[in-house]
């Protein structure tokens, strides 16, 4: 694994002022953060939520997916309990890149789903890998995770690499009408353990002529 460690900051949010750890990935030369809030080094299970980048979702405000208010909600509960870690994984698209998820929404515009876009583009459905985390966990002396994700094969991934998941959190928020055939789509095809009468469902404000 060829995860380095270079800097760490603070990082204050709305939510709580977290410290901010820099890697960088010398085989790929994408950088990856870590944000860690508490003790997360005493050996107990740290609340985390493992999160693949969503420039679209994350910083773009798109109601297309779940991943925004997922983030937000992910930050929101480790503060609440002052204590836990949330990864930054830079795998836009789940692995194929923004260009590649651009295109993968054109065809969705079109009809396709998400999983049938990717493979009409030559994709498998979910390219990402989680064994990156380890080098990033051992750096921070975290044992194990309590996990917020719905995604069963995240779980599962990151298990195989050794890492102690010692429990499932599920992080069902951010419903609304652009992203109700994606969510069930995850939930049929990709396995996502959610079905969308958990889920808080979010207000449109001002995009409400144009479903
Ligand atoms: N290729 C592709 N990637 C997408 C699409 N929508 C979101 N993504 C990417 O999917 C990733 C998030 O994956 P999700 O399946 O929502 O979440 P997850 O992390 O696997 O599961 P959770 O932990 O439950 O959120 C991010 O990298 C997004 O950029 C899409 O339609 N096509
Ligand atoms: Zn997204």
């Amino acid at each position: 694994m060829t995860i380095r460690f270079i800097a760490a900051s603070r990082l204050p949010t709305p939510w709580a002022t977290f410290t901010m750890h820099g890697f960088e990935d010398e085989a790929t030369g994408k950088d990856h953060i870590a944000l860690t809030l508490g003790d997360v080094a005493d050996g107990q299970p740290v609340l985390g939520r493992v999160h693949s980048e969503c420039l679209t979702g994350d910083a773009l405000f798109s109601m297309r997916c779940d991943c925004g208010y997922q983030l937000q909600e992910a930050l929101k509960r480790i503060a609440e309990e002052g204590r836990g870690v949330l990864f930054y994984l830079r795998q836009e698209g789940r692995g194929i890149g923004l260009l590649n998820k651009i295109r993968a929404y054109h065809l969705q515009d079109q009809g396709a789903d998400t999983v049938e876009a990717n493979e009409r583009l030559g994709f498998a459905a979910d390219l990402r890998r989680y064994d990156l985390c380890v080098p990033m966990l051992e750096h921070l002396g975290i044992a194990a995770l309590r996990l917020m994700t719905n995604n069963p094969r995240k779980v599962d991934a990151l298990s195989q690499a050794g890492i102690n998941v010692a429990e499932r959190v599920p992080l069902t928020t951010g419903l609304n009408p652009h992203n109700e055939h994606y969510l069930s789509t995850k939930a049929g095809k990709l396995g996502h353990m959610m079905v969308l009468g958990d889920f808080t469902p979010v207000e449109e404000t001002s995009n409400k002529q144009k479903p």
